[in-house]
């Protein structure tokens, strides 16, 4: 690795590679079809492609960078990861790149990676495979600086092998790569939403927004994916349901790529390694281009105040 790039851009390269490795893992134990499952609480599932993936993203990106906090979803586990589960390679073409002059003394211990293994489980244990992402999440102090997501079943249904899947990935004055960002169309208001976590609440909110069309998919990752891609509008998720792993990597690509993410009273949430963990604001994502203040005053006070 080239020891001289900056930490931001070491980490990122270093992150595209794991999350490439996990997306392996994550397709192996599907095909080999003994998924594990665990309910961890309601709607709430683990499967060993979850707790698998986190290990193969922990121990790689902790082997290589041992003094940054590192939060995963699925906690710590002291089980020994099989050796080609740890990679320490990194992409190098992130390392080729000009980091912006306030990313180039980011130091170790401003640093939080935010591990999401598998985003879309629920969506992942039905056989909705193109729903899930893997979501690596920089924060750097307050702020989620870059992200790293990848789709282990993009273009499954053409791919061969180790071609499946695709990694994008945004860091915060540098841009995006991995993908071709789009405009959502003009004179319609697509948003898409939750699958499987939707109450009353959450359908308030949507009907308030009056939209043309719902997207109802799986997964943080996915959803911000669909903005950037031009599929829809706006996420709106009335809920606390999301945690800071699943917002950390997406909000910092959109953001790299013009869109914005924040709870929904406009508030973006803080990812330093003292914040709870849970987004007990909701999540309001708008692709480039869409007025985030409009969807903020058009949401009911009576939903807003059901969020912290
Ligand atoms: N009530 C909940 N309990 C646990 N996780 C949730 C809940 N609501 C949302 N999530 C997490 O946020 C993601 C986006 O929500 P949704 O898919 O419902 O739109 C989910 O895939 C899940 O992440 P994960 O799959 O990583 O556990
Ligand atoms: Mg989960
Ligand atoms: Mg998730
Ligand atoms: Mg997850």
């Amino acid at each position: 690795m080239a020891q001289s790039a900056p930490l931001i851009l070491r980490l990122v390269a270093s992150s595209i590679t794991a999350v490439n490795r996990a997306g392996k893992i994550i397709r192996d134990i599907m095909s080999q079809g003994d998924l594990g499952i665990v309910e961890k609480g309601k709607n709430d599932l683990q499967t060993e492609a979850d707790r698998s993936a986190q290990r193969c993203i922990v121990t790689s990106l902790s082997r290589q960078f041992p003094s940054v906090a590192i939060i995963g979803e699925e906690g710590s586990s002291n089980c020994e990861v099989p050796s080609d589960w740890v990679v320490t390679d990194s992409d190098p073409e992130i390392l080729q790149l000009s980091c912006p002059e306030e990313l180039l003394n980011v130091q170790d211990s401003e640093v939080v990676i935010w591990v999401d293994p598998l985003d879309g489980t629920s969506e992942y244990t039905q056989g909705l495979l193109d729903h899930v992402t893997v979501l690596i999440g920089i924060a750097v102090g307050d702020r989620a600086i870059a992200g790293v997501m990848h789709q282990p079943y993009y273009n499954y249904e053409t791919a061969i092998g180790d071609a499946m899947g695709r990694t994008l990935w945004g860091i915060s004055g540098i841009g995006a790569g991995g993908f071709e960002p789009c405009l959502p169309p003009e004179g319609k208001r697509i948003v898409t939403t939750t699958r499987s976590h939707s109450n009353a609440v959450v359908q308030a909110a949507l009907d308030a927004l009056q939209p043309d069309e719902v997207l109802r998919v799986g997964g943080a990752g996915h959803k911000v994916m669909l903005l950037m891609e031009g599929k829809a509008h706006a996420y709106v998720f009335a809920s606390a349901g999301c945690k800071r792993w699943d917002t950390c990597a997406p909000e910092a690509i959109l953001v790299s790529v013009g869109g914005h993410l924040t709870d929904l009273h406009g508030n973006r949430y803080c990812y330093n390694k003292n914040t709870p963990y849970q987004n007990a604001g909701g999540v309001l994502a708008t692709a480039k281009g869409e007025d985030h203040g409009w969807y903020l005053k058009n949401l009911p006070d009576a939903v807003c105040q059901t969020l912290i």
